[in-house]
């Protein structure tokens, strides 16, 4: 596997070059699929841009991509090849975790993987986190307190610390180790796990002396195929289902719901 380091400064490649490659590869793509890229893109940079002038420092999701499309694109540069090895790695990796938190649940080793779409339908995507430089780091904050909906997260990042994860009622910073990648357990495990396995609530903190850059590769049952709740292995009288069957996409949009409702109280 190419090395979390050399995979990183690929992906910084795709960072910086993917605005001009797409936009010299636009007119070969369908209008409508090139225009949402684009609006998702000028979104971004809008983001950053209201963020510096209004003394706000905010982070920006600067970039959006499925890994798919990213080979579908056929940007032709080291970067395609390597995204796309990267994602086959990250897929293999992907399996063999869920094979371990199979196992540790008492389940076959395959069991989990089937549950979130299995090699069919499991789908990666890479969202690419920009976290501008800020002077009074104190006053703002990169990426909202969250868990991932995914069932796992992988994350490489620019060796600048900003990742916090809530721990033992603290916020406590993520160590930068060299080589490493990080690995969330998202909500898709904790629903099917019944909340034996939990679904980290983390934020992203932006940096006084330097930007922070991560990469994050989500991985996602499909949205409406799949009916997520407790596994039954995982639930019994004395520990009953904590979550009511949902599909993926029903999970989202509770999510936001259960947000909204959050902000309107406050
Ligand atoms: O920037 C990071 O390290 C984490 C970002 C994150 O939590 C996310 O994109 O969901
Ligand atoms: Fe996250």
């Amino acid at each position: 596997m190419a090395s979390p380091r050399s995979s990183w400064i690929v992906l910084g490649k795709l960072g910086r070059n993917s605005l001009n490659s797409l936009w010299r590869r636009k007119r070969s793509m369908p209008t409508t699929r090139a225009l949402g890229m684009f609006r998702a893109m000028v979104a971004s940079l809008l983001t950053m841009l209201v963020g510096s002038l209004s003394g706000r420092t905010t982070s920006s999701i600067l970039f959006f991509l499925r890994i798919r499309e990213t080979c579908q694109f056929g940007l032709k540069s080291p970067a395609s090849t390597l995204t796309s090895e990267y994602a086959r790695q990250l897929r293999g990796l992907a399996s063999k975790i869920l094979s371990a938190l199979s196992i540790c649940l008492g389940l076959e080793e395959g069991r989990l993987e089937k549950e979130v779409g299995g090699l069919e339908e499991l789908l990666l995507q890479l969202k690419i986190n920009y976290y501008p430089k800020c002077p009074q780091p104190e006053l703002a904050l990169g990426v909202e307190a969250h868990t991932d909906i995914s069932a796992l997260t992988f994350i490489l990042h620019n060796m600048v610390p900003g990742l916090q994860l809530f721990y033992q009622g603290k916020w406590v910073t993520a160590k930068c180790v060299p080589n490493s990648i990080i690995m969330h357990i998202g909500d898709t495990i904790e629903i099917l796990s019944n909340g034996k396995f939990k679904s980290i609530l983390h934020r992203g903190l932006v940096n006084k002396e330097k930007v922070r850059i991560s990469w994050a590769v989500f991985c996602e049952p499909p949205k409406d195929k799949i009916i997520l709740k407790p596994l039954p292995e995982t639930v019994s009288e004395t520990d009953p289902p904590l979550f009511p069957p949902r599909t993926f996409a029903q999970h989202i949009e509770h999510k936001l719901f259960r947000k909204t409702q959050d902000n309107l109280s406050n």
